[in-house]
């Protein structure tokens, strides 16, 4: 495949439609995935630096969707089985080796069924994954899964053809992600383009994760096919998020890391992600509410009432940068 022409999030500007409500409070951000309906069309990543069981808990009671890291899989179990006796929806990760089967097996034996499994890791265009959704739909036929993470339309039809229910779509947009520099691959610098692309090939969900920087990029996640949005630094610096608060030069901060760093692998070893500091934000509750109304300030934009009235709006492109800011 030969891409010519790419964009990103800070590339695109989304063009006003007249407005047909009198209040951005008569818009409405609420968005279905499977079973259930969330108040918003945001999920906080599944990282150990963003989310912990506490959060889980927190983000379910108040009608957000979650994912739950699996970087604890001893507790897996546990956590499934908490939230189920708490009434909640249970959302867990996992990956593709052979004690992931194991646990799938534990799952079925113990009638614990999640409602939402996401199969994380970082090339999901393979083999691997494929032959784990099977599993799960086989073994778990009522979760809804999840697959990716994946970068073209190939890959969202054949983890589609597979059985996922939805895919997810992003390789190296992150901000803690180090991937496109290690590697020379990845949608960083032009995830938006990819989302396009990977949006017009799904017949199913489309989790747009990485690379959201603001939250106007949230909207145009969805102008471009995203049903859902995935998101890591945004999210890691409030008070439930894991992790102690660190002062520096009078100003706070919290520790944000990859996924495949050497702080979450405990070793240099096929490392494609670094730790950072993001700035301290408060309590996430407060974060959750001003992107539910910029959301709704968007739709208003939009000319519409709904979420999905923003996939129909007209774009321009603005500049033609591939520059995202990626250092070590
Ligand atoms: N969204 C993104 O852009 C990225 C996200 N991540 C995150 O980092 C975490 C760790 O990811 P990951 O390393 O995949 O998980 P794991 O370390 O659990 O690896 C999963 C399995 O896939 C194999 N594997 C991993 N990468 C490749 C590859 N490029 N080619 C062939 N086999 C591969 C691994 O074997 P082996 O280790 O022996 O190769 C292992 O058996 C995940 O949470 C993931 O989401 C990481 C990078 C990019
Ligand atoms: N290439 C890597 N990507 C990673 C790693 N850890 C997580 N991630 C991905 O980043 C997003 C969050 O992106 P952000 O821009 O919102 O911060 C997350 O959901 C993963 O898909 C990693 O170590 N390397």
């Amino acid at each position: 495949m030969e891409l010519t022409t790419v964009f990103d999030y800070e590339d695109i500007q989304l063009v006003p439609n007249k407005c047909i409500i009198d209040s951005r409070s008569e818009a409405d951000t609420s968005v279905k995935l499977g079973n259930h309906t969330f108040k918003i069309t945001v999920v906080p990543a599944n990282m150990q630096t963003v989310i912990d069981d506490a959060l889980a808990m927190k983000l379910a009671k108040s009608g957000y969707f979650y994912v739950m890291h699996r970087f604890n899989p001893e507790t897996r179990l546990d956590f499934v089985r908490t939230f189920h006796e708490a009434g909640q929806i249970a959302s867990i990760s996992v990956g593709v080796k052979k004690e992931e089967y194991d646990f799938i097996d534990q799952l079925k034996a113990a009638d614990l069924v999640p409602e939402y499994i996401t199969i994380d890791i970082a090339h999901g265009h393979s083999d691997s994954v494929i032959e784990m959704i099977k599993y799960i739909k086989t073994t778990l036929p009522e979760s809804f899964v999840i697959a990716g993470n994946v970068a073209t339309p190939e890959a969202v039809r054949d983890l589609e053809n597979a059985g996922a229910d939805a895919t997810k779509v992003g390789v190296g947009p992150g901000k803690a992600c180090i991937t496109k520099l290690k590697t020379g691959f990845g949608t960083g610098g032009w995830q938006l383009a990819a989302l396009r692309l990977c949006g017009k090939a799904a017949k199913k969900p489309i989790i747009a994760d990485g690379g959201i920087r603001y939250n106007g990029d949230i909207a145009k996640s969805v102008r471009f096919g995203a049903t859902m949005v995935m998101i890591g630094s945004l999210f890691a610096g409030h008070d439930e998020t894991p992790g102690d608060i660190v002062e520096l030069d009078g100003a706070k901060y919290k520790t944000y890391f990859g996924s495949a760093s050497q702080y979450q692998k405990g070793e240099y070893k096929n490392v494609e992600g670094k730790k950072l500091l993001v700035p301290y934000r408060g309590l996430i509750e407060d974060t959750l509410i001003e992107m539910e109304q910029d959301l709704q300030s968007s739709i208003s934009y939009a000319g519409g009432r709904q979420l999905n009235d923003l996939r129909y709006v007209d774009y321009v492109v603005v500049k033609n940068s591939i520059v995202n800011g990626d250092s070590y």
